[in-house]
């Protein structure tokens, strides 16, 4: 079966790798993501993962199509990928010091089915000075992540503790992925065996 990973993630691509599925193709969509305020934040990344796994399951059915999304939700305020500095200073202001939960979402499409899930992490910051942010910033890592941090990079030294999948952070929810994986018939534990063995 043709895997397809819709996104352009590299920490997807990353993270569906040391899952052990072995070959997959990245085919990302290219709609605009339209985050809809009325939606809480668990039903907004379930319907964009939605939205992206319809748009490349019309042009691939034949494919099993992966596509997730993830946001960071903080005080009742939803925080996607900053679209300037102020953005992403807001974001980092507005993280510092406090909790704030991580969504994603991922929709899986096979042979006419889809399944659509989500999950949460807690996630707590340390304060941040004026100083942490802006040095922050000029390391480049926040503007292509939701809540313009990344827990796998520099940003790993902001976070105090975490609670929940981790990988659920870097935007993949492994576990919960490798179970809806299995239902469609993937399971991929044997997938990393035969990887490691060779055949
Ligand atoms: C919070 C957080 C987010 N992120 C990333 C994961 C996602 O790539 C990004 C959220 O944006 P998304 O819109 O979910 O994904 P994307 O636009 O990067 O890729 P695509 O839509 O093609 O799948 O933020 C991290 O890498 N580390 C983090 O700690």
């Amino acid at each position: 079966m043709r895997i397809i990973l819709a996104s352009q993630s590299p920490r997807r691509r990353e993270l569906l790798e040391r899952m052990g599925v072995a070959e997959f193709d990245i085919i990302p969509a290219q709609g605009e993501e339209v985050m809809d305020p009325s939606l809480s934040p668990d039903r907004l990344v379930e319907e964009l993962s939605r939205q992206k796994c319809a748009e490349v399951a019309a042009a691939h059915p034949d494919g099993l199509v992966i596509a997730a999304d993830t946001v960071v939700s903080v005080g009742g305020l939803v925080l996607g990928k900053p679209h300037s500095r102020e953005e992403a200073v807001r974001m980092l202001s507005a993280l510092s010091g406090r909790e704030h939960m991580v969504y994603t979402g991922i929709t899986l499409f096979s042979g006419g089915r889809t399944a659509t899930e989500h999950e949460a992490t807690s996630v707590r910051f340390r304060p941040l000075s004026q100083g942490d942010i802006d040095h922050y910033l000029a390391t480049g890592e926040p503007m292509d992540k939701a809540g313009a941090y990344g827990i796998q990079g520099y940003g790993s030294v902001l976070v105090e503790g975490i609670s929940g999948d981790y990988y659920n952070v870097m935007g993949l929810p492994v576990c919960r992925l490798g179970r809806m994986l299995a239902r469609f018939g993937v399971d991929t534990l044997s997938m990393a065996a035969k990887k490691e063995q060779g055949t």
